[in-house]
């Protein structure tokens, strides 16, 4: 029987098959209003989308009074605005006949098929502009029966049932497909009448076996159980699916199913393959940076298979519009992105209805409420809705549906209820202290993961800073990285400051490391060792300061770096940094700091070196000297990190190490871009390039000019050039030129 079902496919699959007339007889145009003919003649050729501009073709003569009669077609230009279309000469039929007619679609090209007395019966093909066409039957121009669908590619788009259903011959139910998509994951997706199976969807590549599934969304089905015995009844176009076995009523043979990843998770399995509920303590850093990973990927949903047990209905208010949805993001509160246009909101509902909001409302700082409507019943529809977000104290217009792009700042995660509930993922990062230079700015990555609770934060939680480093611990009572055992885990997910934290920011931190892992609810958690040693906070360096623990360093630079007099054969090249451990590549191993200089005050700070040099006639290279600790940071409105040059040794300065690698045109590590530190905030960082042995001394490519810069880097490069260490375009080891000067 199954078999059937399958040679039926590829039947009505091939545009050349024409279902037989007498498949039709049953059936009867829809009553139902909204059910459009194919055409209509206008009564007045002013009514909306009334066209004058058609050709009516027929295979015999056409009638006197125009008619339309016999195997005909009636084609029309390609819609342009009413006032601007061309007179084009071949559709002056309307205008001829003063006969006006009203197309179902402004698109199509082309309405082939029998025409009695103005009305369309039997066979009709529609052409679109487009090149996609469909193949149906009509009765007093009506669509009725099996209605095909063909892409301009003549691949059967779509499948569905119009009109009255055939009038029962038996008291068995029929189950017609109303509706049969080839998804782009290749599988057809049923959506069958059979009151037993209202709301489910059947879906299957070659209808052996039959899946029949609660769709959550376009890839994610919940509930799904193998239909193990149907019955097909086959007429010709149409199809009757009867199941016959009944699902077996044990809830362990159902599953949910990832179509994108083809991922089943069935029954009572766990829900989350991240990793393990019992405590690890082995290969902790390996197992956390899977998990990390695994929540990066924003192109897949860790937590697609959770579900709601007791999903509640969505609550309609009096105008039929859902309840409002509000979404708490509490370390959010009072911070402005007014400057970037790339943040939005992206909200995958519970039910499947896909959302459009229509009006935001700021009831509280920190708290945004949307008012959202069902867009539409198109089961087809994206679930994901995203609107702007939180112009704060603005009236916002209407909120946008968009894609969203990598810097984009969104949200992944159920609501229930108008809230968030159940595991949340939130993508695009800020920077944790908001009075920063940069903490407008959306940055792009994962930003947070946690789990809420009825719109609460509750337990666990981890926030992404910019530079991949993470902030965990457990939510408090107002969902915030607050109180006394939170932690700052650096990229290398080894090293670690563990102590009181208020929203992010450190209080009181000392060194700790991690002792174990685990994952409950597919959220990652963390042991920690007793922490030790001394105490370190935030503090912001200015212009004037270091932040006020210049002498105490960073336990990041201490863990793997150690400065002592350079290898470097060369009068200045004075002191240099040496790997106190074997590093592997790409880990983060110092810091950047200095003092903080805006655009502003750095063009002070140079004009005033500059006088001075002046004044001394001191040579070109004076100049480098002053700048030699000069690192941009063209992501922060143009400010700079620097050490001046007089406090550049380490009895004046030791809180980070970064300023103490020397120069190499083959550098064994690279400026890795920007950190969001918890001692210094926004600063810049350093990373391996390979891996690298204990003892070794670190370089970086200073990336200056190789005809400007100073004297010891511009001989160098000659030198590298004549012995044939590098060619003569040196790649610039990053955009910005680390310790490059703002002349
Ligand atoms: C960012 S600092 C590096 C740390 C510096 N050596 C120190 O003791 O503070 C840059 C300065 O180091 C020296 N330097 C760096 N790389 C060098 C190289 N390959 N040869 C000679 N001098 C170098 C130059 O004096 C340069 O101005």
């Amino acid at each position: 029987e199954d078999d059937f079902a399958s040679e039926w496919f590829s039947k009505v699959s091939d545009p050349k098959f024409q279902c037989s007339a007498s498949s039709y007889e049953d059936t009867e145009p829809s009553d139902n209003p909204n059910v459009q003919e194919i055409y209509k003649i206008a009564k007045d050729c002013k009514e909306l989308d009334a066209r004058w501009d058609y050709n009516f073709k027929s295979k015999s003569k056409v009638k006197k009074n125009g008619m339309f009669e016999g195997v005909a077609s009636i084609s029309m230009a390609e819609n342009v605005k009413r006032d601007l279309r061309p007179e084009h000469n071949n559709y002056k039929f309307g205008f001829r006949y003063n006969k006006c007619i009203i197309p179902f679609d402004q698109n199509i090209k082309k309405i082939s098929g029998r025409f009695v007395n103005d009305k369309l019966e039997g066979h009709v093909r529609v052409d679109f502009h487009s090149g996609s066409f469909a193949l149906g039957y009509a009765k007093g121009s009506k669509f009725v029966g099996t209605l095909r669908w063909f892409g301009e590619d003549r691949k059967l788009l779509k499948l569905e049932y119009v009109g009255k259903q055939p009038s029962k011959q038996s008291q068995e139910e029929p189950s017609t497909i109303l509706l049969l998509i080839q998804d782009e994951y290749k599988m057809k997706r049923l959506l069958t009448q059979q009151s037993s199976l209202v709301g489910r969807i059947l879906v299957t590549d070659n209808f052996q076996p039959l899946i029949s599934c609660e769709q959550e969304s376009e890839e994610i089905f919940h509930q799904c159980y193998v239909i193990e015995k149907v019955r097909s009844k086959i007429n010709d176009c149409s199809i009757d699916l009867k199941q016959i076995s009944q699902p077996e009523s044990d809830a362990k043979k159902t599953f949910s199913w990832n179509l994108k990843s083809d991922h089943k998770v069935w029954h009572g399995q766990s829900k989350f393959k991240e990793c393990s509920p019992e405590w690890e303590t082995e290969a902790i850093t390996d197992g956390i940076r899977k998990w990390i990973k695994s929540m990066e990927n924003d192109k897949s949903d860790p937590f697609w298979a959770e579900t709601f047990e007791n999903r509640e209905p969505w609550i309609e208010n009096s105008e039929g519009l859902p309840s409002t949805i509000s979404l708490r993001f509490p370390d959010l509160q009072g911070r402005n992105f007014a400057s970037d246009p790339h943040y939005g909101i992206k909200i995958t509902t519970q039910h499947g209805d896909s959302l459009k909001i229509v009006k935001e409302n700021w009831t509280e700082k920190d708290r945004m409420e949307f008012v959202a409507q069902t867009k539409s019943n198109d089961w087809l529809q994206t679930l994901d809705i995203e609107g702007r977000l939180i112009n704060f104290n603005t009236d916002n217009p209407l909120l946008r549906l968009k894609e969203p792009s990598n810097k984009t700042f969104y949200v992944q995660g159920k609501i229930r209820n108008g809230q968030l509930h159940g595991n949340v993922r939130r993508f695009g990062r800020y920077i944790t202290d908001s009075q920063s230079l940069c903490s407008t700015t959306i940055f792009s990555g994962l930003s947070f993961v946690g789990r809420y609770d009825n719109g609460q934060i509750t337990g666990p939680m981890w926030r992404f800073v910019v530079g991949n480093g993470a902030i965990y611990g457990i939510a408090d009572e107002n969902g915030r990285l607050t109180g006394k055992r939170i932690a700052f885990i650096y990229p290398d997910l080894e090293t670690v400051y563990l102590g009181e934290f208020d929203n992010g920011i450190m209080v009181k931190g000392q060194q700790s490391a991690i002792t174990g892992y685990r994952c409950v609810n597919g959220i990652l958690e963390l042991k920690f060792s007793e922490p030790s040693g001394p105490f370190f906070h935030f503090k912001a360096p200015t212009n004037e300061t270091f932040g006020d623990q210049p002498l105490l360093t960073d336990i990041l630079d201490d863990k793997y770096i150690i400065v002592k007099e350079s290898k470097v054969e060369h009068e200045v090249a004075d002191e240099g940094a040496f790997a106190t451990r074997d590093i592997p590549k790409s880990t983060t191993i110092t810091l950047y700091s200095g003092m903080y200089f805006t655009k502003q005050q750095i063009e002070l700070y140079n004009n005033r070196t500059a006088a001075a040099r002046a004044a001394r006639n001191a040579t070109a290279d004076d100049m480098w000297y002053d700048s030699k600790y000069h690192g941009s940071m063209p992501e922060c409105q143009g400010a700079t990190i620097t050490i001046p040059a007089h406090l550049g040794s380490m009895d004046s300065y030791r809180a980070t190490l970064g300023h103490k690698l020397n120069h190499q045109f083959k550098p064994n590590c690279a400026y890795g871009g920007v950190l969001d530190s918890p001692r210094f905030g926004f600063i810049r960082a350093f990373f391996t390039l390979r891996d690298i042995k204990k003892g070794e001394e670190l370089f970086i490519n200073y990336g200056y000019s190789t005809e400007t810069g100073p004297k010891w880097y511009t001989e160098l490069y000659k030198k590298m050039l004549e012995s044939g260490e590098i060619e003569t375009d040196v790649p610039k080891p990053n955009p910005f030129g680390m310790l490059e000067i703002d002349e």
